[in-house]
C-alpha cells in the first residue's frame, strides 16, 4: 500500500470540550472544516472512554476518507489501530516514537510534538513522519503546555534539522489564528526551510462558521502576508557601504517629495518635538494615541511607530489594534521599546506586541535590543543606555534578531548597527547633544518611519538613509559657532533636517565646457563665468552637481577655472563622466538616486549650463523631460559655436517643456528665503559676480529668448 502523501498545510486538530465545541456535534464541525478546506484531521480528546473514542474515530474516518484527508489519532495507537486510520500524534510524555513506529508498522504517518532542537533531531532521527512544533503561543486550548517557543524557537528548530539534512515536515502549533498565521508561517520559515503547514484548534473548531474559517485561512495560506515586501529592484542587493550611503538622498528626497504620513504612538515626552522633527524631514506627522483611529489611517500611505515610552494597559491595547490594522494594510510599522528591561511590566508588553504582529523596523539602544532579543537578564536602570558589549557582540545581536524576526534592527549608541539579517552596517554619525536632549532618541524612529513608508523601498536602504539624516543633521547644527549646549543645539537640529532634506531635491549639470571649446564657442568665457557662480552657489546650497565632458582625451578636460570649484564641492560632486554620447543622460545620472524615478510622484528639478546648446544641452534636455525631470536651462549659462543656435535651441526647448531662465532666477528659487543662513554669503556672491553677469546675460541672451 505504501505511506500517503500528506498535505500538511492546513491541519485541523479538533476539540470536543464545551468552550470550543458549545452544543455542536462534532462530526458536523469536522465536516464543516473539510468542505472549507482542511488538509488533514486529528482527533484529540483527552476525556471518555476506549469504546466511545473509537466509536467517534470510525465515524471521522469515513468522513475523512469520503474527502480524501487523512485521518491522525492523538495519543492512542490503540484507537488507531482499532479504526485502521493513517496514523498518530504523540507527544513527548506518550508512547515511544519507536514503539508507536513498531505497532503500527512503516506506513502509518507518525507525529511528534517538539519544543526543542533536541527533540526534534531526536524526533527526526526516530523516523517521525512530521513534528508538531510548538507551542507557538499561549493558547488557552492547551493550558497544560511545556513551553512557548514563538516564532523565534520554531524557526531555530527549523533551521537545525534542515542544517542536519533531515526532510521531516513540519507544522507549528499554538495560538495560531486569521491574524497572525500569515506572519507566523512568514517568520518561522528560513532561506532554505519552510514550515509544511500549521496545526490549528479553536481557530476553526470554535468559529461560528467553521468552513468559512478554514477557508479564509486557507486562503491566507496560499497568499503573501500584505507587510511581505518585494524590495528586488530597489536597492535590496546594495551590500557595500559607500553605495548604501550614495542612496540616502534619494530617500530623504522622497519624503521631502511624497510628504508621508508618520502615523506615532508614542510617549507625552516626546509628542512635540517628535512632530516636529516628521515635518522637518518633509513627513506629516499624526499624534494618534487611539487605536480605534488606526483603520482608517493606515489606508493614507503612511508608517506606524510604537513607541512604548509611557506604556499602559489601554496604551498596549491601542498599539496592538494598531499593529493589526498596519499588518493588515501592509503598511510598514516601526517600534521603540523604549526602556525594555527597566520592568517587568515592559518585558512581558514587548512580548505582547511582538507575539500580535509583524514589526518591520525595531530600533533601541543595546539594553532595549538585548531584552526584545529575549536573552537578557540584566535590569535596564529607567531607559537609558548602559552598554557591555563589544562591537562585533553589537553587530551579531542586530544581524541575529533581524534574521530571526524577519526585519530591519537598529541598535543605537555612539556608533549605531543597523542590520536586515543579512546586510549589517555600522554608523558613527551623530553629536553628544543628541544624548543630552530629552526624546530625540524617539524621534529618530519618526525619521525612519517617514523613509520605510513607501512600500517598494529596501528598508534597510531607507533606515540607513533616515540615521544619516538625522545623525547628519545633528552634526552640522552642533558645529554652527552659535551653539552653545542642548538648548540652542534643538532649533538648529530642526534646521539643519530641513536644510538637508532641500539640499537633496535637484542638481546642478554642467555640460562639456571644455578647453579645446575655448575659442570655437560663441562667448565663452560667459558661459564659464555664469558656471562659476553656479558652482559657487551649489557648494554653499549643498545642491549636487553632474560634470560631464566630451571626449576627454581628445578634447581636454573641464576648464581649469572651474575645477577649483569642483574640488570643494567633495562628496557634491555626483559624477564627473566622460562621454561620447552627446546626451549627459547616462549612467550613473540615470541610477543616481537623484534622478531614479521608479517611485517618484514629483520629478527632481535640475538646471543646465554648457556647450554646445543645439546638440550636448539640448539632448540631454529633451531626455531629463522624457524621464519626467523639470529642466531649468539656464540662458546666461548655454552657448553654441554659431550663436545663432542658440535661440533656436532655447526655443525649441521650451516648447519640450523645460523653463528657459537665467541662473541668478534659479540660484534665488534655489534659496527660497532670505531667512536663510546662506542668504547671506549668497547675496555677496550675486553682488560681487553683478558686472559680469549683466555682461553674460548682454552677451548670451540678448534679444535671443
Ligand atoms: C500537530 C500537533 N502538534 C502538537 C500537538 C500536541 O501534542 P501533545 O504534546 O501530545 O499534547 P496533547 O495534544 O496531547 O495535549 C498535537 N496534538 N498536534
Ligand atoms: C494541542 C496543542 N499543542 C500545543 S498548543 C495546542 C493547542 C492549540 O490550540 P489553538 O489552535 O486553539 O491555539
Amino acid at each position: 500500500m505504501g505511506k500517503p502523501k500528506v498535505d500538511y498545510s492546513l491541519y485541523l486538530v479538533t476539540d470536543s470540550t464545551p468552550a470550543i465545541l458549545g452544543d455542536r456535534r462534532l462530526i458536523d464541525v469536522v465536516k464543516e472544516a473539510l468542505g472549507g478546506g482542511v488538509t488533514v484531521v486529528q482527533l484529540r480528546e483527552k476525556t471518555g472512554d476506549t469504546a466511545e473514542l473509537i466509536s467517534k474515530a470510525r465515524e471521522l474516518h469515513a468522513l475523512t476518507q469520503s474527502y480524501g484527508v487523512p485521518l491522525l489519532i492523538n495519543d492512542r495507537v490503540d484507537v488507531a489501530l482499532a479504526v485502521g486510520c493513517e496514523g498518530i500524534h504523540i507527544g513527548q510524555d506518550d508512547m515511544e516514537l519507536s514503539t508507536a513506529r513498531k505497532l503500527l508498522g512503516p506506513d502509518a504517518i507518525i507525529g511528534v510534538t517538539v519544543s526543542t532542537v533536541d527533540e526534534a533531531l531526536k524526533a527526526c532521527e526516530g523516523g517521525a513522519d512530521y513534528l508538531g512544533i510548538g507551542t507557538v503561543y499561549a493558547t488557552p486550548t492547551k493550558t497544560n503546555t511545556k513551553e512557548v517557543i514563538g516564532a523565534a524557537g520554531v524557526r531555530e528548530i527549523l533551521a537545525r534539522i534542515d542544517d542536519a539534512g533531515h526532510k521531516t515536515q513540519t507544522v507549528c502549533i499554538g495560538g495560531i489564528n486569521e491574524s497572525n498565521l500569515q506572519r507566523i508561517v512568514f517568520q518561522c520559515g528560513t532561506a532554505k526551510k519552510k514550515l509544511d503547514g500549521v496545526a490549528i484548534v479553536s481557530a476553526i473548531m470554535a468559529a461560528e462558521d467553521p468552513d468559512a474559517a478554514a477557508t479564509r485561512l486557507g486562503r491566507l495560506l496560499r497568499n503573501p502576508p500584505a507587510f511581505q515586501v518585494d524590495t528586488r529592484g530597489a536597492g535590496s542587493d546594495i551590500t557595500d557601504a559607500q553605495s548604501m550611503v550614495a542612496l540616502a538622498p534619494s530617500v530623504v528626497q522622497r519624503v521631502h517629495e511624497t510628504t508621508p504620513l508618520s502615523h506615532n504612538m508614542t510617549n507625552i515626552v516626546v509628542q512635540n518635538i517628535a512632530a516636529n522633527v516628521a515635518l522637518a524631514v518633509g513627513a506629516s506627522p499624526i499624534m494618534a494615541g487611539y487605536g480605534e483611529e488606526a483603520p482608517d489611517l493606515c489606508k493614507l500611505g503612511g508608517a506606524l511607530v510604537i513607541n512604548m515610552g509611557s506604556v499602559d494597559p489601554a496604551g498596549l491595547a491601542n498599539y496592538l489594534k494598531a499593529l493589526r490594522a498596519y499588518n493588515l494594510a501592509g503598511r510598514p510599522v516601526v517600534f521603540d521599546p523604549v526602556g525594555a528591561g527597566a520592568t517587568s511590566l515592559r518585558r512581558e508588553a514587548v512580548k505582547t506586541i511582538m507575539a500580535n504582529g509583524y514589526l518591520d523596523v525595531i530600533k533601541g539602544n543595546e539594553g532595549e535590543i538585548k531584552t526584545v532579543f529575549g536573552n537578557s537578564q540584566e535590569q535596564q536602570r529607567g531607559v537609558d543606555s548602559s552598554s557591555t558589549l563589544d562591537a562585533s557582540q553589537k553587530a551579531k545581536l542586530v544581524r541575529e534578531l533581524a534574521a530571526r524576526e524577519k526585519n530591519v534592527v537598529v541598535m543605537t549608541g555612539k556608533t549605531d548597527f543597523v542590520s536586515d539579517g543579512v546586510r549589517t552596517f555600522a554608523i558613527d554619525n551623530g553629536h553628544e547633544y543628541l544624548g543630552l536632549v530629552t526624546g530625540t532618541g524617539c524621534t529618530l524612529g519618526t525619521v525612519i518611519s517617514a523613509a520605510i513608508a513607501p512600500r517598494k523601498t529596501d528598508r534597510l536602504g531607507a533606515v540607513v538613509a533616515a540615521i544619516l539624516h538625522f545623525e547628519i543633521a545633528a552634526e552640522l547644527a552642533a558645529s554652527q559657532p552659535e551653539i552653545r549646549g542642548p538648548g540652542t543645539f534643538v532649533p538648529a537640529f530642526l534646521d539643519e533636517l530641513y536644510r538637508i532634506r532641500l539640499a537633496t531635491a535637484g542638481g546642478d549639470l554642467v555640460c562639456d565646457i571644455q578647453e579645446k571649446f575655448r575659442t570655437a564657442i560663441f562667448e565663452f568665457d560667459k558661459v564659464v563665468f555664469t558656471t562659476n557662480k553656479l558652482l559657487q552657489a551649489a557648494n554653499a546650497l549643498q545642491i549636487p552637481i553632474f560634470v560631464t565632458t566630451q571626449n576627454r582625451a581628445r578634447l581636454g578636460d573641464t576648464v581649469q577655472e572651474l575645477q577649483p570649484l569642483l574640488k570643494a564641492a567633495g562628496p557634491l560632486l555626483q559624477a564627473n563622466l566622460d562621454k561620447t554620447r552627446f546626451s549627459m543622460w547616462l549612467p550613473p545620472l540615470t541610477t543616481s538616486s537623484h534622478f531614479s524615478s521608479s517611485t517618484k510622484p514629483r520629478p527632481s528639478e535640475v538646471a543646465i549650463v554648457g556647450i554646445e546648446s543645439h546638440i550636448c544641452v539640448t539632448q540631454t534636455a529633451l531626455d531629463l523631460l522624457a524621464a519626467g525631470h523639470s529642466v531649468y536651462v539656464l540662458a546666461d549659462g548655454v552657448s553654441s559655436a554659431n550663436r545663432e543656435e542658440v535661440g533656436v535651441a532655447l526655443a525649441r526647448l521650451r516648447q519640450a517643456g523645460a523653463v528657459v531662465t537665467t541662473s541668478e532666477s534659479w540660484i534665488y528659487e534655489c534659496m527660497g528665503d532670505a531667512a536663510i543662513p546662506e542668504f547671506k554669503g549668497m547675496v555677496g556672491v550675486m553682488k560681487e559676480a553683478m558686472a559680469g553677469t549683466r555682461e553674460a546675460l548682454q552677451g548670451l541672451v540678448g534679444s535671443k529668448i
